[in-house]
């Protein structure tokens, strides 16, 4: 046997993704696709967010534009992760009074009005912690469980991106604003070259939040591109979606 690093996948040819602010080169060999926390919390009526007043009609629409991608990742031999947001049901991962976490999470301060919800909302094991049933895992797909909003703090996620040579991350998932934008920045940090493709990714708060966030990310962390230019690009034309 011989050691080193040979990818198992023939050899693919780079391609041109059309982005903000301008078009990014990407070796499809070491570029994978992220699906940011698309649990029953963030997407689905009756979740987290719609329980703490946050609109969520966009999250149908991105769900359905998130398979999308996806399946053109899939094929063209991107490895796809998910991150799954949320603490033991006791929430003793969430953090005490010491944690900012504490103060600053909305499911924690929901959960503090209305004492009927606790062990419910972002609990390991429950419906709300769920990923929504629609972009369930498929066989290869990998499934990163954390405890913040980035999904490179305490998680494994660079050592699973680092073992497969990936340098470029597409992300996806809700809220563009919150986890899918902290975990862009560390991944900037980091070294990896970070696209979100805006139509598949919805904020946590006003229209302004959604602008905010993609005007950060392709002016100072990242490029900005779409499903559409993301599965041209790659060679699959996107199928016809539903929900827009
Ligand atoms: N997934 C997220 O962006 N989460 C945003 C807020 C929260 O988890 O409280």
């Amino acid at each position: 046997m011989t050691a080193g690093y040979a990818p198992e996948a023939p050899p693919r040819s780079p391609f041109i993704l059309p982005a903000r602010p301008e078009p990014i080169r990407l070796n499809p060999a070491e570029t994978a696709l992220i699906i940011v926390d698309m649990q029953n919390a963030y997407a689905s009526p009756g979740g987290y967010l719609d329980i703490a007043g946050f609109d969520i009609a966009g999250a149908a629409a991105c769900i359905s534009r998130i398979a999308t991608a996806a399946d053109a990742a899939r094929k063209a031999g991107m490895p796809v992760l998910y991150f799954q947001n949320g603490w033991d049901p006791e929430y003793t991962e969430a953090g005490g009074p010491g944690s900012p976490n504490w103060h600053k999470s909305n499911a924690l301060k929901t959960m503090r009005k209305k004492p009927e919800l606790q062990g419910k909302l972002l609990a390991k094991g429950g419906w709300d912690y769920a990923l929504v049933e629609a972009l369930a895992p498929k066989p290869g797909d990998i499934v990163v469980p954390k405890t913040r909003y980035s999904g490179f703090f305490n998680t494994n996620i660079d050592s699973l991106l680092r073992a497969r040579g990936i340098r470029n991350i597409v992300f996806t998932g809700i809220a563009t604003n919150v986890c899918v934008e902290s975990s862009l920045r560390d991944a900037f940090h980091l070294e990896y070259f970070g696209i979100v493709l805006e139509d598949a990714t919805h904020a946590a708060g006003p229209d302004f939040a959604q602008k905010a966030a993609l005007y950060n990310i392709e002016t100072f962390f990242g490029w900005v591109s779409t499903v559409a230019d993301f599965c041209g690009a790659i060679g699959q034309r996107p199928q016809a979606q539903s929900e827009d």
